[in-house]
């Protein structure tokens, strides 16, 4: 039976508790966390078959999961570069910022430990153990950073694939360039718009009453943890301070629109902002494969190439005709949905019809 042992029981670390019992329930999960509420909670509703306040047991862990505030996990894996671990424990961790925690673990080099940062872009405002869901991250993409090239993933995703996240592998420096614009730049913002409107209406207490869904849409994560959002910020000062100051220079030059009173690059201005934001998280086209057939111009012949396709149990998911006209022959265009799919309909319909490149 293997052993998981999860440092840190809250919102994060207790979704991935919940994924794992339900894709493995064959798993021993170990809950490690400060807060004994949390543990009763976690051992009550069968999130955790055992519940520590410290790190006991974890030398039975051939997985270990850091899922607490990012400064506790860099403090979580110097303790564990001088602990007794089981050969072959695969660690990582669930902190949203990576360049320091992936410093932090080349402390884990000398011993050979396998360490695999890791972050789900997904999450919640709320936190704790109670909040957590098995489906939290699910569709959501979970980067990966493994510490060495030569790291195999394979056994953590096998892990963790009852969350159904969808695996990004990318460089510490690229995750945080990237989280500090979309995720921790708009906490600040988020916090301060909601510090400001109270000191705002300071004079006017029905104000914040009457909030409705703009102001709640924008300063929702306002919300969220104070000491996880001080840790993260904390852990990627730079990104975050040249972003934020990139983010004040706009503000700044869109106050300078309204000044002037310049109608046409304030239109401009929230112009380029609605397309961006309608095409965000746009599914990416997905590809398709397609196909053409020289067919004679003959009534029947359509229904003789799908006829062979459905003999072989190929779907078309899509079929068009170009250029017909009369007694010449058609080009039948066939689309298909994998390469694999085009490429055996191309194998069997060229003893019949001649296949045209394009
Ligand atoms: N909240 C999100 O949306 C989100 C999303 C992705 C990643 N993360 C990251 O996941 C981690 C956990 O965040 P969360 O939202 O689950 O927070 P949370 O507050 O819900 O849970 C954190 C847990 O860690 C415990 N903890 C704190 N110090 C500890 C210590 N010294 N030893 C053991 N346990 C300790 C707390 O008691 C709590 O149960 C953070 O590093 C955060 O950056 C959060
Ligand atoms: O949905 C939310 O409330 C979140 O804030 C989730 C969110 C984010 O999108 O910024 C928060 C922190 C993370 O590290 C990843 C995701």
């Amino acid at each position: 039976m293997e052993t998981v042992f999860i440092k840190g029981l809250g919102l994060i670390g207790s979704s991935l508790a919940r994924a794992i019992k339900q894709d493995h329930p064959q798993i021993k999960i170990i809950a490690g966390d400060i807060d004994e509420k949390s543990l009763l909670y976690a051992k009550k509703h069968k999130i955790a078959d055992q519940i520590v306040t410290d790190m006991t047991g974890i030398e039975q862990a051939d997985y270990i999961i850091l899922a607490s505030p990012v400064s506790q996990i860099i403090k979580d894996i110097a303790i564990l570069a001088d602990k007794k671990l089981k050969p072959g424990v695969i660690i990582t961790d669930v902190g949203s910022t990576k360049q320091t925690v992936m410093q932090a673990a080349q402390a884990l080099n000398h011993r050979s430990l396998t360490f695999i940062g890791g972050h789900p872009m997904a999450g919640s405002h709320k936190s704790g153990v109670q909040a957590g869901r098995a489906d939290l991250i699910e569709n959501a993409y979970y980067f990966l950073i493994p510490a060495s090239k030569n790291t195999d993933i394979s056994k953590l995703t096998w892990l963790l694939a009852g969350t159904n996240a969808k695996w990004l592998q990318v460089t510490p420096a690229q995750h945080d360039k990237i989280v500090a614009q979309i995720s921790h730049v708009p906490h600040i913002i988020a916090a301060e718009l909601v510090n400001q409107t109270q000191q705002a209406f300071k004079d006017e207490p029905v104000g914040m009453r009457v909030a409705a869904g703009g102001f709640k849409s924008v300063t929702r994560i306002a919300a969220s943890d104070p000491t996880m959002w001080s840790a993260i910020l904390l852990n990627n000062r730079e990104l975050i301070l040249k972003q934020l100051t990139g983010y004040i220079t706009g503000l700044e030059n869109v106050s300078t629109l309204i000044e002037k009173e310049d109608r046409s690059a304030l239109f401009d201005f929230f112009k380029r902002a609605k397309v961006s934001r309608e095409s965000l998280n746009a599914p990416a086209r997905a590809p398709f494969y397609d196909l053409f057939l020289n067919i004679p111009d003959k009534s029947g012949e359509i229904a003789k190439v799908t006829g062979i396709l459905a003999k072989h149990h190929l779907s078309i998911i899509n079929i068009q005709v170009l250029e017909v006209r009369e007694d010449i022959n058609g080009i039948l265009q066939l689309v298909f949905n994998t390469e694999k799919a085009r490429d055996q309909a191309t194998r069997i319909l060229e003893k019949d019809y001649e296949i045209v490149t394009r």
